[in-house]
């Protein structure tokens, strides 16, 4: 495909995630009725949508209008290049400019919804801009290694003989920032083997830091596909992990993945008697994974977020009776909004008073990946 036929192709699926469908189906959609497009055309299309929906206010503003071409046409004149250079008519691509396109500005426009506005810079206060203007960027790739099966430089190596190049965080040794050909790593050994998993870094730290020894028994409430799971797993001998989900489907990957990594854990539905360790890695808006998933970031309403505050307390609560008098329970969301994150530990340990919170912290594009909040909370 030329240029100006992926822009062509991310202007018909803009307008229809722009028109209610979610930006996956838009993209698979248009993927199954694509058979020409190759895969470095997919990955381009993508990327040019997921862009677009990053900077959905300031690139409207730019092209002139809240549609796939306005969009377009605003990332082009966003990115310093003129877009009556790919906007030719010719073959496949857009119709060219129409007198007024691409000649808006978007001085003081905000990529953040109007209505999340106030709640961000209230929760976020001095950091607000620089987390929101970071939110504008691709998400980098991070890596975990699996302590089960390779140390930080095996993993490095078994990555370099498939041409993937990373490199370790300083504060966190196991955490592997990829820099080269990430596109390679599901068919690379690294992965197949379970030398690494891809994890963001912010979650990497926040289980880095939760209180896990030997022989413990560790319930994660919220298991999904048990990214939390595994970054436990590793770190102790001996360890009883328990995998709980109130969808089971969401764990359907999870005994694969632990097989692949090395260790075991169990699935229960009904989980019985207490924890040294709960993880409630609840349900939350995403937001502070808005540049790595766009399209949540438009599609979180206020009622939506009202059910997600109220399911997030429920949880805790309920997550809360499995922990053990002198165990923990961490409280995680990937949210930088802070009624989804002190607010609701504050509201927790005002109930329950036998809970103390031992420490907090709130990650942010600024310093690590994704944002991300932990609350560790100690029962007396
Ligand atoms: C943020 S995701 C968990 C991600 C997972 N911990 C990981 O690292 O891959 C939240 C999970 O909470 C689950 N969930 C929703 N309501 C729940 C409830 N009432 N009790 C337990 N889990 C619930 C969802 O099905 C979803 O899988």
């Amino acid at each position: 495909m030329t240029p100006g036929a992926r822009i062509s192709a991310a202007i018909e699926i803009l307008d229809r995630i722009l028109a209610g469908q979610p930006a996956e189906q838009a993209l698979l959609r248009w993927s199954r009725a694509s058979r020409f497009a190759g895969s470095g055309d997919r990955a381009a299309v993508r990327d040019l949508v997921f862009d677009a929906l990053r900077r959905r206010n300031s690139h409207a503003a730019f092209g002139g209008a809240l549609t796939g071409r306005g969009l377009m046409i605003g990332g082009l004149v966003a990115a310093g290049r003129d877009p009556a250079a790919l906007f030719t008519g010719q073959g496949h691509a857009p119709e060219p400019l129409a007198e007024g396109e691409g000649t808006g500005a978007a001085s003081g426009v905000s990529d953040i919804p109007a209505w999340v506005q106030p709640l961000w810079d209230a929760s976020l206060g001095d950091l607000s801009n620089d987390v929101a203007t970071a939110m504008q960027e691709r998400a980098p790739v991070w890596l975990r290694v699996n302590p089960v099966k390779a140390t930080p430089d095996d993993a490095m190596g078994a990555l370099a003989e498939d041409g993937i190049a990373a490199e370790p965080d300083p504060r966190l040794p196991t955490a592997l920032r990829v820099t080269e050909n990430e596109r390679r790593l599901s068919q690379g050994r690294a992965y197949r083997d379970g030398l690494v998993e891809l994890q963001d870094l912010s979650p990497q730290l926040a289980c880095a830091a939760l209180p896990v020894g030997p022989g413990m028994r560790v319930l994660d409430y919220c298991a999904g596909g048990g990214g939390k799971t595994l970054a436990v797993a590793g770190r102790a001998e001996g360890l009883t992990l328990v995998a709980h989900d109130a969808d089971p489907a969401r764990m359907r990957d999870l005994p694969g993945r632990a097989e692949r990594a090395g260790v075991k854990v169990r699935l229960d539905t009904d989980p019985a008697g207490s924890f040294d360790l709960v993880i409630a890695d609840v349900p939350c808006s995403g937001s502070g994974t808005w540049r790595r998933t766009p399209d949540a970031k438009w599609r979180l309403t206020q009622a939506s977020l009202e059910q997600l505050l109220a399911l997030q307390a429920a949880i805790l609560r309920r997550a809360a009776g499995h922990v053990r008098p002198g165990g923990c329970l961490a409280y995680m969301t990937c949210s930088v909004l802070a009624p989804e994150n002190d607010a609701q530990a504050e509201a927790f340990l005002q109930d329950n008073p036998d809970f103390r919170q031992v420490s907090r912290h709130l990650w942010t594009p600024l310093d690590a990946s994704d944002g991300f909040f932990l609350s560790l909370m100690e029962r007396r």
